[in-house]
């Protein structure tokens, strides 16, 4: 898309010429003021102009998931089986199969359908929020409630919510990727241009909407909103957000079609024998197309779709919101977690307990501050973005980041007016925090004796407040604050500070330094933070999350190596991941040491050490590039503009729901809204369920089918090999074997996605991405499971037919109703009795069990069953019948007794 296209064929360009008249010419124009526009008129306008969204950008159309059940190759085949049925003159067959593929399509559909609005919906709660200017004060509002007129903040990370005016900008840059394809950053102005007709990249005092802020803040005014903003004009975009297929749906698609063509091969080898034994050519036909029709999953697409879905709604009741549904698997194979530490591993709720001076220490809540403290204390609350505010009920609060709002809470603690002391040392410049060179720094006009707190500064030089980490503005600072005067930083000043902020940070304390640059009016130096003359260091306390320690050994416990990655101090670092459990061996590493690594060193420090300290966002990056290389499935959180890259590199990219940017969250695999570590791990967990879940079902479902294809191969053998009536070459009619699917497969397989966690979930290695389903024993058990159901029910049949008795086969068709019923209860789990996790911890399974048992009795009982072609049963077949459920059930438990016994049994198969 070039840009031409995007300023000159514009069907709906309304006023091009936002950007060559000045930011007051532009706020009348559109009747607003820099304060904003009231929350009446924003009402007013949103009836106006409508709401600010795009038409409709995701998901499905409904009737493409209903097309899509019916061009699936099981269901292909259904339909020649339909049509085969209708050329042999068997109407009713025709009928029921075509009905029967009907259901399940619709029920793969519904499945699909309530999945793809389930994801939709989670998308949905993850719409930033807008800070934006009504009645003069900034307040939040959702992004799609903003309107023409409003004026809106941005911050780094921020995501352009509206086609916007510049009105103030600092240091602001903006990617504009997403409209113009530049992936560098464009710094912003709010100067008029010249020219009408500049292309959109050009345009420098516009922000446009789907853009993302990368640096600086700014505030700008909404010309456009929804459809008629730049974005809203590309059609492409519109259409965007695909539904992607999880790996193990990708794989069960697989297994699906390989059965479909499996079951022509089956029924074409029936048909050979039945041939050979003299049967008719439509009975012959008919009876392939039973063979297909068992050995075909109907129900393996919805089921799949059932169970990622209610994954993906089990894990937000746990607080991770998963945004894309492959997340929902993947999270099940995770091996390695790097978290960040602020806010996830503790509580981001900071407070200073220490200011700690060249002559003495100040503790908030003790001593008043001496004038060297007072300077500090100043220093910290004016270089600093938190606010203070009056909220009603309940009194003065401090908003912001907590590293900063802690800072002015000393101050106040201090006897500072934080209020009053800003509005007298306004600030005239500013550059902000990142988190590369993890500090910020504000300038102020002459202090003049207005701040009696301050007189022991110089009065008559503007000031350059900075703050950031104590390494940083130690090696850019040429003196020290002491004694009421400059001194020049030697060698003690020096060792001084470093002890400082060793001992502070070995104590597991965050710690800032702070420092002032002095400098006449007017002169502006190329680099603002050099020659800094430190004034104290800062002590912050940041607990751990209670729950975190238990969840570090949780995840340790389930092979899944967490990882910390930090940018504050390594002593810091080191301290609070002991307190966790975090790599109780393998030492910390920092940044700087990592950029002087080889390849080879840096793959293997990756993999060996568990402790990343002072690290930048492109760190993280090459960190999950060299795990993955590795073989590691990793997931990595993130709350940063910066971190977009390494949450879309890593497995499972994690954003912070609380603290995280938009950027940083449209990154996301998942979104944890308590922006807790906890949460990825019972995120795990539950990809866990899931993953054992599916495979339960599959390895159900599979012995299932492979025991009805023994039904339907081995039935017509002795009748080859014996002198043959005629009468018997089919052992199940099309439509009794559909039924039969429909039953286990389609209503007992969706019970399964509901099936709780194995005892065990956490307590095994993770499962190899992409591996066979079939590994750990699993394989095994569905075959020697597949054999018993089909013998078992081939001999029942063969033994009533031989007693003469003409209710055969609807004593076949129930047995092998009961083997399954029998069956899914004992593949609840692999490992324990169903005595040990208690028959009602499953209570979908009782209900849909007790519907199939229903079903199958109107099936024997009801005018249903001369549909079926089916004849009642006497009590006593019905309980001969239930008897080989039962046995089947106690079977399998006992294996898996024996198996318990011996310390073996079905694994997840990574060793
Ligand atoms: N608001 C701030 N102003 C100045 N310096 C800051 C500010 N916040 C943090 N720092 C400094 O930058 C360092 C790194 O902070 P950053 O926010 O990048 O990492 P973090 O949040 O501690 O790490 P993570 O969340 O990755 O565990 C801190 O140790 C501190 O010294």
């Amino acid at each position: 898309m070039s840009i031409e296209n995007l300023t000159a064929d514009s069907p709906v360009e309304t006023d091009p010429s936002w950007h060559v008249i000045s930011v007051e010419d532009a706020l009348e124009r559109i009747d607003s003021r820099a304060s904003g526009i009231s929350t009446a008129e924003a009402e007013e306008r949103l009836k106006r102009y409508g709401t600010n969204e795009l038409v409709d950008r995701g998901g499905k159309p409904a009737w493409k998931i209903l097309w899509e059940q019916f061009t699936s190759v099981m269901v292909l085949i259904l339909i020649a089986a339909t049509f085969l049925s209708l050329i042999l003159g068997k109407f009713l067959e025709a009928g029921a199969i075509g009905g029967i593929v009907l259901m399940f399509a619709l029920l793969g559909f519904y499945q699909e359908y309530r999945a793809e609005k389930a994801i939709a919906a989670l998308r949905q709660m993850t719409v930033p929020t807008v800070r934006v200017r009504r009645d003069g004060v900034t307040v939040s509002v959702p992004a799609r409630q903003v309107v023409p007129g409003d004026v809106v903040h941005l911050d780094a990370g921020t995501v352009v919510p509206a086609d916007l005016r510049l009105l103030e900008v600092v240091s602001l840059r903006i990617q504009e990727a997403a409209l113009t394809g530049e992936s560098e950053a464009v710094d912003k102005k709010t100067t008029p241009l010249a020219g009408e007709d500049l292309p959109v990249g050009d345009r420098i005092n516009m922000a446009f909407s789907g853009t993302e802020v990368t640096y600086g803040r700014g505030v700008g005014l909404v010309i456009a909103t929804g459809m008629a903003t730049q974005l809203g004009r590309i059609a492409d975009l519109l259409q965007g957000v695909t539904s992607e297929q999880t790996p193990l749906q990708a794989r069960l698609d697989h297994v699906g079609k390989q059965l479909a063509l499996l079951g022509v091969v089956v029924a074409g080898v029936v048909a050979i024998l039945g041939a050979l034994g003299g049967e008719t050519w439509s009975n012959l036909v008919l009876t392939a197309i039973s063979v297909a029709v068992a050995v075909i999953p109907e129900g393996l697409p919805a089921v799949v779709t059932f169970t990622l879905a209610v994954g993906a709604q089990r894990m937000l009741r746990r607080n991770a919101l998963v945004r894309k549904l492959p997340a929902v698997e993947t999270l099940g194979s995770v091996t390695t977690i790097c978290s960040d530490k602020t806010g996830t591993l503790t509580q981001n709720k900071m407070t200073v307990s220490t200011l700690v001076l060249p002559d003495g220490t100040w503790t908030p809540g003790g001593d008043a501050p001496s004038s060297a403290a007072l300077v500090a204390l100043a220093a910290g609350a004016l270089c600093n973005n938190a606010e203070i505010r009056h909220v009603d009920g309940e009194g003065i609060k401090t908003i912001g980041d907590p590293t900063e709002t802690c800072l002015l809470e000393a101050a106040q603690a201090g006897g500072i007016d934080v209020v009053t002391l800003r509005s007298v040392m306004a600030r005239i410049g500013e550059l902000p925090f990142d988190s590369e060179r993890k500090r910020m720094s504000t300038r102020h006009a002459p202090l003049a004796g207005q701040v009696p707190e301050l007189a022991q500064l110089p009065q008559d030089l503007d000031l350059i407040f900075v703050k950031g980490a104590v390494d940083g503005l130690l090696t850019r600072a040429t003196g020290v604050f002491a004694d009421g005067a400059i001194r020049a930083l030697d060698d003690a000043a020096r060792a001084w500070v470093e002890d400082t902020n060793k001992d502070l940070a070995s104590r597991g304390q965050r710690v800032l330094g702070l420092a002032v640059r002095l400098i006449p009016p007017g002169r502006t130096p190329a680099d603002p933070e050099t020659d800094l003359v430190l004034v104290g260091v800062v002590g912050i306390i940041d607990p751990p999350r209670p729950e975190v320690a238990a969840a570090v050994a949780t995840c340790q416990g389930a092979g899944i190596r967490p990882v910390m990655i930090t940018g504050d101090h390594p002593l810091t670092a080191q301290a609070i991941a002991r307190e966790l459990g975090i790599g109780r061996d393998g030492g910390v590493l920092t940044g700087v040491e990592l950029d002087r690594l080889d390849a080879e060193e840096f793959d293997h420090a990756s993999r060996t050490v568990n402790v990343f300290a002072r690290v930048s966002p492109e760190h993280k990056l090459r960190l999950v590039d060299s795990l993955q290389r590795h073989g590691q499935i990793v997931a990595m959180t993130g709350d940063g503009v910066n971190d977009a890259p390494a949450l879309k590199k890593s497995d499972i990219g994690v954003a912070m729901g609380i603290t995280g940017t938009d950027v940083s969250k449209e990154a996301s695999d998942m979104v944890l809204r308590d922006d807790n570590f906890a949460t990825i791990i019972a995120a795990v967990e539950e990809g866990r369920v899931i993953y054992d879940n599916l495979r339960r079902f599959v390895s159900f479902a599979v012995a299932g089918n492979l025991g009805k294809i023994i039904v339907m191969v081995g039935w017509p053998i002795p009748f080859l090999l014996l002198p043959f009536d005629g009468t018997a070459a089919v052992a199940l009619l099309p439509l009794q074997l559909l039924w039969l699917n429909l039953m286990t497969d389609g209503l007992l397989g969706l019970a399964m996605g509901k099936e709780p966690a194995e005892s065990k979930v956490m307590r095994r290695p993770p499962h190899v991405p992409g591996g066979s389903l079939w590994t750990g024993g699993l394989g095994r058990r569905t075959v020697w499971i597949g054999l018993v159901i089909g013998f078992v029910a081939l001999g029942i049949g063969f033994w009533y037919h031989e007693t003469g008795n003409p209710a055969w086969q609807s004593m076949l068709f129930t047995t092998l109703a009961f083997l399954q019923i029998g069956q899914a209860f004992a593949t609840r789990s692999h490992h324990d009795s169903l005595t040990t996790i208690g028959w009602r911890s499953n209570t979908l399974l009782l209900w849909i069990a007790a519907l199939v048992l229903a079903l199958q009795l109107a099936a024997l009982y009801t005018p249903l069953g001369v549909f079926l072609r089916l004849e009642p049963l006497g009590a006593v077949d019905l309980m001969i019948a239930a008897a080989t459920g039962v046995g089947l059930l106690v079977l399998i438990e006992s294996v898996k007794a024996v198996d318990r016994r011996r310390g073996v049994g079905i694994s997840i198969g990574r060793h």
